[in-house]
């Protein structure tokens, strides 16, 4: 960059432009035809992750699904709402809206996850199925979701990779590194192959932080 360059403001759309998100420095867009996913390392600093998990292990409590299953361990890890009235963690939220280019009124809060060893959570699409039991109760207001945002905070001594089965990418945890996919095809249709697999923690412990846009505004 140099004096002259203008200074980009983030866009605050609906919806990410994949453009926005590839011009940013260091991002790499993984090779696939069916899914749009990037990746960029360093997205948060060791000590913003540190600080992220202290405030995940001082609040967890079980994971849950919608769409209940039958499948007592297809979620086995803990979850936490990270509070946006936490200066820290709104300052967070608007990078991740920035780094989207989506107005902050489409996001849910951000969450938090910790895998301890042998926790995972199984193949799964962040979107809701339409057609599922579930669906009204998590998306008559907001919509469905859109795109997802997660960041590693640490990096487990073994297991705890994202598995896109569909598309044959793993994606190893490493500290401070964000993920970024469309769940989308078209406005109107989910993207199937964007299913992923949070994998068992074979050694150590793995947290992360998701964070998921809607059709509409959240609140
Ligand atoms: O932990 C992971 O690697 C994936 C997490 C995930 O897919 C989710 O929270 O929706
Ligand atoms: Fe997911």
């Amino acid at each position: 960059m140099t004096l002259s360059d203008p200074i980009l403001s983030p866009p605050a759309a609906p919806d990410a432009d994949p453009a926005w998100i590839a011009s940013h420095p260091r991002v790499q867009r993984v090779p696939s035809k069916d899914l749009t996913l990037f990746i960029q390392r360093d997205f948060l600093s060791l000590d913003e992750c540190a600080q992220v998990i202290a405030r995940i292990d001082a609040d967890r409590r079980p994971s849950t699904i919608a769409d209940a299953n039958g499948d007592g361990y297809f979620r086995t890890s803990e979850t936490c709402d990270l509070d946006h009235g936490d200066p820290f963690v709104a300052a967070i939220n608007a990078r991740l809206d920035s780094f989207a280019g989506i107005a902050t009124q489409y996001g849910e809060p951000i969450q938090g996850q910790r895998y301890g060893v042998g926790q995972e959570f199984k193949a799964h699409t962040d979107y809701f199925e339409p057609k599922g039991a579930d669906y009204d109760r998590f998306c008559a207001v907001a919509g469905n979701r859109t795109w997802t945002l997660m960041v590693y905070l640490n990096e487990p001594a073994a297991g705890g990779a994202t598995r896109f089965t569909k598309i044959g990418k793993t994606v190893q945890p490493e500290t401070g590194k964000l993920l970024a996919w469309n769940n989308r095809i078209t406005p109107d249709r989910f993207n199937p192959a964007s299913i992923h697999h949070g994998m068992k923690v074979r050694s150590g412990v793995k947290h992360v932080i998701t964070k998921w846009y809607r059709e509409r505004p959240w609140g």
